[in-house]
């Protein structure tokens, strides 16, 4: 496959709602697209970074210019390109996993495309769709947070999930357990807010039957994770902390964690996200897909990913309308509690032109 050039394209997109968590409000995101322009087909990639270094030390405006400098003239300059070989090209550029996840992700979309394959096919899925789960952020009252919770089990969503932060976690979960009952799927993530002095704070959510406490202690702390596992019932689960199917291992071997909330991009590409997934698998250890509000692009590669199976958890890839008014793809719609994998070659999505223009802020070709 020749490349023949790369397109960046920044893009805002006004959130719905604002989304609280323990590290800021967003309310709007700061996009960055990757088109990867071969003879045979174009490939998308979505730079999933958040706006500004508060979930990680990746922000768009940093990947953007990471791949503009480094990774674009480094791929040129390559005599074969192919998705396997993007992160051994780019292995000489230390971290950025997020904006290399957005590049790798771009040529592997324009490979399948080219041969007709899927990426649902291509990562090995076993199912044609998957159970869902929401993510809600911190609210203003209690109050506001049960009727959000409940707008979204009328949708259908099976799995809720909860941010959490101190002075805002114990109260909260009591509510939505006390209001929905013991049978509602439910988990909270702290996104490192925490300390292991917290333990007896976070020991305080165990009867309320949690799926998991997510991230609740800083990303680069698995001995503290291993430390709280010992004092918190409740199975801890890791986010940020996972960053290579090494970083996998290594957090099992230490019992820092039960469950992993598997982001792709936060591991460099679907492809060491796959990896991610079988050393967990190997390990019994179960796995869900995470989410970094994406548009269709990323949700689409991200529902494929959720197919392959070990993912035993629903994961946060909820419905395109859950953040956004108007997707820049044939939106993600729930049915029955569960997204349907996207069948077609590649990510089986493609923006559409005129959204695109519509929320486009910038454009940038690098000829090859
Ligand atoms: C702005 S919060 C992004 C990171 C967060 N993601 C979510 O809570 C899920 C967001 C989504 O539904 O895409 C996490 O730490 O898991
Ligand atoms: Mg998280």
């Amino acid at each position: 496959m020749k490349i023949s050039g790369v397109e960046l394209r920044r893009l805002t997109m006004p959130l719905r709602s604002p989304f609280e968590t323990s590290f800021g409000v967003a309310t709007e995101r700061d996009i960055l697209l990757v088109r990867v322009a071969t003879e045979e087909a174009d490939g998308w990639g979505e730079c999933v970074a958040m706006n500004d270094p508060l979930y990680s030390s990746e922000y768009t405006q940093g990947a953007h210019d990471v791949i503009t400098r480094y990774f674009l003239p480094k791929l040129a300059a390559a005599p074969r390109v192919t998705a396997a070989l993007v992160a051994q090209i780019l292995a000489p550029f230390k971290g950025h996993p997020i904006a290399k996840a957005a590049v790798e992700s771009a040529v592997l979309d324009a490979e399948l495309r080219a041969v007709g394959t899927s990426f649902g096919d291509h990562l090995g899925a076993v199912r044609t769709s998957v159970p869902v789960g929401v993510s809600v952020g911190i609210m203003p009252s209690v109050a506001e947070l049960i009727d959000t919770v409940g707008g979204y089990l009328d949708q259908g969503y099976r799995r809720v999930k909860l941010k959490i932060k101190p002075g805002w976690d114990v109260e909260p979960v009591r509510a939505v357990r006390e209001r929905f009952g013991d049978e509602l799927l439910l988990q909270v993530d702290a996104n490192t807010a925490y300390t292991l002095g917290d333990a007896q704070r976070l020991a305080a959510l165990d009867p309320f039957d949690l799926l998991l406490i997510e991230q609740p202690l800083p990303e680069d702390d698995l001995r503290g994770h291993a430390a709280l596992s010992r004092l918190v019932k409740t199975p801890i689960c890791l986010d940020e902390s996972i960053v290579s199917a090494r970083s996998a291992a290594d957090a099992i071997a230490l019992d820092a964690c039960r469950i992993v909330n598997i982001k792709p991009a936060r591991v460099g590409g679907y492809l060491e996200a796959r990896r991610v997934h079988d050393v967990c698998a190997a390990h019994g250890v179960p796995v869900w897909c995470g989410g970094m509000l994406e548009t269709g692009i990323g949700r689409a590669a991200n529902v494929a990913l959720a197919a392959l199976p070990n993912f035993t958890l629903p994961g946060d890839i909820s419905a395109s309308e859950r953040y956004f008014t108007r997707d820049i793809t044939e939106p993600f719609v729930l049915r029955d509690g569960g997204l349907d994998v996207p069948q077609g070659p590649g990510l089986g999505v493609t923006p559409d032109p005129a959204l695109l223009e519509e929320f486009t802020t910038a454009k940038h070709w690098f000829g090859f």
